[in-house]
């Protein structure tokens, strides 16, 4: 059984991204898209970027970002991944994949079964869906980074057409189950792990990176 890929996002500090690669993270996400607390400058991300031993890859977080500013942060930041985490078209996933050695993700709000047979447009576009809770008028303007959970139940025993990660709502105390539950080959937190909004806590980083390498799957 491979081990779980555990992708810590929204870091903004150099001594919460030490933390996170020490703690056995193997993503560590930048979020660069303004309206969020956890968004981060070019410049900056570019340094916490540095610090990244090869094996740990930095995944460039952005929502709708234009192409124009999405070449400049890539050639600035120089990720190993990018996020799209808008609505972000099929057309567009599939040029940046043709035209970089970029992994490309595509995270889609999963509502229902339909939504989870509808991302399979992705399958040529992207490396990799990232599932996360659909995205509610109450929890505010952002499309992810909310804390709100999806139904696991979708994702029990389904067949997926191409490599996928979960995200929503993940913290140190549900991430074991969610991997037991849904099988996630990667899993993906942010708020859950915040002291505050936007503030990153660095005993419940190494707690959720506990809980995800020793979490099994159940056998199906
Ligand atoms: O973290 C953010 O602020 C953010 C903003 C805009 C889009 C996505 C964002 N975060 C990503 O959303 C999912 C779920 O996050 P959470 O664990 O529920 O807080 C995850 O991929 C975050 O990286």
């Amino acid at each position: 059984m491979p081990e779980t890929l555990i992708k810590i996002c929204g870091l903004t500090t150099p001594e919460t991204v030490d933390a996170a690669v020490e703690a056995g993270a193997t993503h560590i996400g930048l979020v660069h898209f303004p309206d969020s607390p956890r968004h981060i400058a070019i410049s900056d991300a570019a340094k916490l970027r540095q610090r990244l031993p090869r094996h740990v890859k930095a995944v460039l977080l952005t929502v709708n970002l234009d192409p124009k500013a999405t070449a400049l942060a890539l050639q600035a930041i120089e990720p190993d991944v990018l996020q799209l985490h808008g609505s972000e078209t099929v057309e567009w996933l599939k040029l940046i994949k043709d035209n970089s050695k970029l992994e490309v993700w595509k995270a889609v709000g999963l509502k229902d079964r339909g939504t989870l047979e509808r991302a399979e447009r992705f399958k040529d576009a992207a490396h990799r869906v990232i599932y996360d809770a659909p995205s509610h008028a109450s929890a505010g303007a952002l499309p992810g980074g909310n804390g709100l959970t999806l139904d696991w139940r979708l994702l029990m025993n389904y067949r997926h057409a191409m490599d996928w990660g979960l995200a929503g709502g993940l913290t140190p105390d549900n991430v074991a189950d969610a991997i037991r539950y849904t099988g996630a080959p990667l899993v993906d937190a942010s708020s859950g792990l915040e002291s505050e909004r936007g503030v990153k806590d660095i005993g419940r980083i190494k707690a959720f990176c506990q809980a995800a390498r020793e979490a099994q799957p159940a056998q199906v």
